[in-house]
């Protein structure tokens, strides 16, 4: 059995359970439950604290796990990041009040406030930076109107927090998250049971990511349309029962549907169909 760890609360828990179902795997059936098998594709998921999944992974008693990549790299476990999953994006940066420091530079002598003091402290070593930190385990904005710290390290993904703290960012980003699929460092790399688990999550990520177009078009404008759609490897043809006309097929990526149509139809091309993806193996 593979042996997979998902978070079990939070930001990332939500979608990674909807995207493993859309995989076609069992999940657990409520909030409370720690373990799930999943006896038909033979695997067990454990949920877990994304916090915690690294040090499991690392740990080697589990395959592989879905956690931030600001939390794998704030873990410092033996883990790495083998497939970026596209949700839980977040920008992980400083942030003071207005007035107080405009930059790094300006860090010497003041204390900073974050979750993630593995993130901070390595990218303080990397920049030479010589500033005190406290951890605290959440709510971290609050930090700076009670005096315990002058600047915060935080993951910001909309903003709102900070705005309604009265803080603003300061300095480029440190890092940017979203969930990835992790393995311990030193894992075999071409485990079967991991691949085909990686194939379905492509899977899942080409289905939302890509349309199916179809069209007919005159078989003269036929180079020009293709160049507009031009597939993942390449697009099918098919002969129209209507001489000098052609049928294509190719997959398109889904936000640019409505503008490849557009200029499909401004070149002649008729029937114009876009349908879903829901499932695929490239
Ligand atoms: N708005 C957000 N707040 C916190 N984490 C977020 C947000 N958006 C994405 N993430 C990502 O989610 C992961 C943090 O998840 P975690 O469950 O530890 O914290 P959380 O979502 O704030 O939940 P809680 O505070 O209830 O523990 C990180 O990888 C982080 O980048
Ligand atoms: O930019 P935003 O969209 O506002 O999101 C970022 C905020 O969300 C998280 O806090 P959460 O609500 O999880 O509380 P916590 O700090 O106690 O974890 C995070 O710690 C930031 O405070
Ligand atoms: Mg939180």
């Amino acid at each position: 059995m593979l042996r997979i760890a998902v978070p079990n609360k939070g930001s990332l828990s939500g979608p990674a359970a909807e995207m493993l179902h859309e995989a076609g795997y069992r999940q657990r059936r409520e909030s409370k439950q720690l373990v799930a098998v999943d006896e038909a594709n033979e695997v067990e998921f454990f949920y877990l604290r994304p916090r915690d999944i690294a040090i499991y992974v690392s740990s080697g008693k589990l395959d592989i796990g879905i956690t931030g990549r600001d939390l794998l790299i704030d873990s410092g476990a033996g883990a790495e990041e083998i497939l970026p999953l596209g949700f839980g994006r977040s920008t992980f940066r400083f942030a003071t009040r207005p007035g107080t420091a405009t930059g790094l530079t300006d860090f010497a002598g003041l204390t900073i406030a974050t979750s993630y003091e593995g993130i901070v402290a390595k990218h303080f070593a990397d920049k030479g930076v010589d500033a005190s930190v406290v951890h605290l385990d959440g709510a971290v904005e609050t930090a700076i109107e009670l005096g315990v710290a002058q600047v915060i390290a935080d993951v910001v993904e909309t903003g709102t927090s900070l705005r309604n703290a009265g803080l603003e960012v300061i300095g480029e980003p440190i890092m940017q998250s979203e969930a990835v699929v992790i393995r311990g460092t030193g894992a075999e790399s071409e485990d079967p049971k991991v691949e085909q688990f990686l194939r379905r999550l492509q899977g899942v990520l080409v289905a939302r990511t890509y349309v199916m177009m179809d069209y007919d078009c005159r078989a003269e404008h036929l180079e020009q349309a293709v160049a507009l759609t031009p597939g993942l490897e390449s697009p099918t043809i098919s002969p129209l029962h209507n001489e000098g006309w052609v049928a294509v097929r190719a997959m398109v990526p889904a936000k640019d549907a409505q503008r490849i149509m557009d200029d499909l139809y401004r070149i002649g091309a008729r029937a114009i169909l876009t349908t879903a993806i829901h499932a695929c193996r490239l």
